[in-house]
């Protein structure tokens, strides 16, 4: 099956369990997965299957006796724009982390272009750019340093630098503040140099965490612009976000995960079929109250 973009959908879906050995959910995933096969898509008969951009495989995390993350199980096909929704608490902040490095999972495992991440982190992440949630950045740096930090850092020569540097920061709208240490940036200012310096070494596979958090609405249109480019040239992007509009105006593919656990996940127009994303997101999620209770704040009290 394959997306209006031709990527591949091969994205699968975790039985909602929660057995007390995790090690049997990352063999269950494991197998489930090789049940179901990777969708060949439009590839030429015989041909290799091409490896997902991301592939994880029974990934597992608890936190004391909370278990954010109860067996995932997702490919994101190489070359989708694949959009990761879920309630607050739902695991999608841990699952990106196990997925790009950040955090070693207690089961299961993460590729990336099918190099094994935690077997060969360097390998992996040299092909990584990463938006992490809540990022914490070297903030007494100018804007113009930390890019010129992020690029020397990731092995890129000083003229390379320089001229990607300043082209980020005329694609982020910082120009103007390219000089401001990074401490007196805005929120959304933060969030763009933050992302600025996850691209600039261009890498094959994007993963942002509530990219558009804080960021107005012409930086956040010039940045969807820059992501579907970048997608067009054949690399691929992970957003978790909570906006379902966005997601399904923006993204070919979208998982659902919820309690730690993938509730749907493939192409967006098959995973919402004739809903909105939204409709079908609170359909799989639930969670709706009514407008019971709180009444008292519906009365309007000269009080106080
Ligand atoms: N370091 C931690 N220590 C303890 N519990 C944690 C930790 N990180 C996450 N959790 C818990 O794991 C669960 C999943 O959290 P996570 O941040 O992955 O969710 P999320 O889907 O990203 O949520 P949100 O949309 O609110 O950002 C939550 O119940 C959270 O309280």
């Amino acid at each position: 099956m394959t997306d209006g973009s031709g990527a591949a959908t091969t994205a699968t879906v975790v039985p909602v369990t929660s057995p007390d050995d995790p090690s049997q959910v990352a063999d269950q995933g494991a197998d489930q997965v090789a049940r179901q096969g990777a969708d060949p898509g439009p590839a030429t008969p015989g041909a290799p299957a091409p490896p997902a951009a991301l592939g994880l495989r029974g990934l597992w995390k608890k936190f004391g006796d909370k278990i954010a993350v109860a067996g995932i199980d997702l490919d994101v096909p190489a070359g989708s724009f694949f959009g990761l929704v879920g309630p607050n608490g739902a695991g999608k902040t841990t699952t990106l982390s196990m997925a790009t490095g950040l955090l070693r999972p207690d089961f299961g495992t993460a590729h990336v272009l099918g190099t094994d991440l935690w077997a060969h982190p360097d390998e992996a992440k040299a092909r990584l750019g990463i938006l992490p949630d809540g990022v914490r950045l070297f903030d007494r740096l100018t804007g113009a340093q930390l890019l010129t930090y992020a690029g020397l850092l990731r092995g890129l020569d000083r003229s390379t630098v320089a001229e990607r540097t300043e082209e980020l920061l005329v694609a982020m709208d910082l120009t103007a503040d390219r000089d401001t240490f990074v401490v007196d940036y805005s929120a959304g200012m933060t969030k763009k140099v933050a992302l600025a310096s996850a691209m600039i070494h261009a890498p094959r596979v994007l993963v942002l965490d509530e990219p558009f958090e804080a960021v107005d609405p012409v930086s956040a249109a010039n940045i969807r612009d820059i992501l579907h480019s970048y997608v067009d040239g054949g690399g691929t992007v992970v957003v978790s976000s909570h906006v379902m509009d966005l997601v399904q105006r923006m993204c070919s593919h979208v998982a659902i995960i919820a309690g730690g656990h993938v509730l749907d996940a493939g192409t967006v127009d098959a995973v919402r079929g004739e809903q909105t994303l939204e409709d079908r997101f609170v359909e799989l999620v639930g969670g709706r109250r009514g407008t019971e209770g709180l009444a008292w704040l519906r009365t309007s009290s000269d009080s106080g």
